[in-house]
């Protein structure tokens, strides 16, 4: 086991993210209450042995869809497609937040909501209080579930993927590790769906351009945004702000205890701290490149 492997046993405040793609049976779209479960028991226990603990989720969009019957989100104009997401996105994390609420009772867990936006983190005062709501359910022993408020998230305010949003989350919380559980195994110098030539990364030390450029926009189903390229500005983000990053496979959601143990498994971006990193300026200026 490497050294920096070996340190992953101390990290005390994780938070780990979990894709659509993960949530939902590929072919119906319906959830998938055996993963879902598997990761709530893995996050209660992460909390039993007295880590803190925040999970980011996506999935109320293809929940939302699935509710209502909708194959695709249409509108004559972008804008009411926008809504039409809008509504999904409404109907769905409600529908998922119940789930998540049964499941983390039946293990004795408390959880919590908290909805966020750009502004949460560009504006001192949001950004403020979303730090001291963090700080307190932390220090009550609750699990926090995150994500994007999509409902008054158009362009203007959207940080528009969870991987960023997870980082973003990982920094204001000053946690020690964030965890992205993907449908794939890490990163690889490519899309391995596209080139069967790709090799695997067990650990970026520097995030130099060349790995930057490694993460395409692809992704491995009709729900995932941002496939790679959204995980690495997520690991410039938390690698900028001291926060070490694994990307893993969530097929097997056991995965989380055994990285907690130190295993070699997923890819590991190792933290350096940026004191030039600025992290409401940074997400200010997010899409505009
Ligand atoms: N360099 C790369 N290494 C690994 N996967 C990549 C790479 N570039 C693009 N991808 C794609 O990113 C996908 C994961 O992202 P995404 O579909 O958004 O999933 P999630 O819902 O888990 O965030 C993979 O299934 C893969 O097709
Ligand atoms: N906020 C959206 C998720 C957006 C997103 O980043 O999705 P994913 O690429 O599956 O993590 C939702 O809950 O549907």
């Amino acid at each position: 086991m490497n050294n920096i492997r070996e340190q992953i046993k101390d990290k005390k405040k994780i938070v780990v993210k979990i894709g659509s793609s993960s949530l939902q049976h590929n072919e119906t779209g319906d959830l998938d209450y055996i993963r879902l479960e598997k990761l709530v028991r893995e996050l209660c226990d992460i909390s039993n042995q007295g880590k803190k603990v925040v999970l980011v989720t996506s999935g109320a969009i293809a929940v939302g869809k699935k509710a209502v019957n909708l194959k695709t989100i249409e509108g004559q104009t972008q804008a009411e497609a926008m809504a039409v997401k809008q509504a999904c996105s409404a109907i769905g994390q409600a529908r998922l937040m119940m789930a998540y609420q049964k499941l983390f009772s039946e293990y004795n867990h408390v959880a919590a909501q908290i909805l966020m936006t750009k502004n949460t983190i560009v504006d001192n005062l949001n950004r403020y209080n979303a730090h001291n709501t963090f700080t307190q359910l932390l220090k009550m022993g609750v699990i926090p579930i995150v994500n994007e408020n999509d409902t008054v998230a158009t362009y203007e305010i959207e940080i528009g993927d969870n991987d960023t949003l997870s980082a973003i989350v990982a920094a204001l919380i000053d946690a020690d590790l964030l965890i992205l559980l993907s449908d794939i195994d890490g990163l690889y110098t490519d899309d391995p769906r596209q080139n069967p030539d790709a090799e695997f990364i067990e650990q970026v030390d520097e995030l130099t351009d060349e790995f930057m450029n490694m993460g395409k926009a692809s992704t491995g189903s009709n729900v995932g945004t941002g496939g790679m390229n959204t995980k690495m500005i997520a690991a410039k983000i938390a690698t900028s702000s001291d926060v070490d990053m694994l990307i893993a496979n969530s097929r097997d959601i056991g995965v989380l205890h055994r990285l907690l143990e130190g295993e070699n498994e997923g890819t590991l971006f190792v933290a350096h701290r940026d004191e030039s990193f600025d992290l409401p300026e940074f997400v200010q200026n997010l899409h505009k490149n």
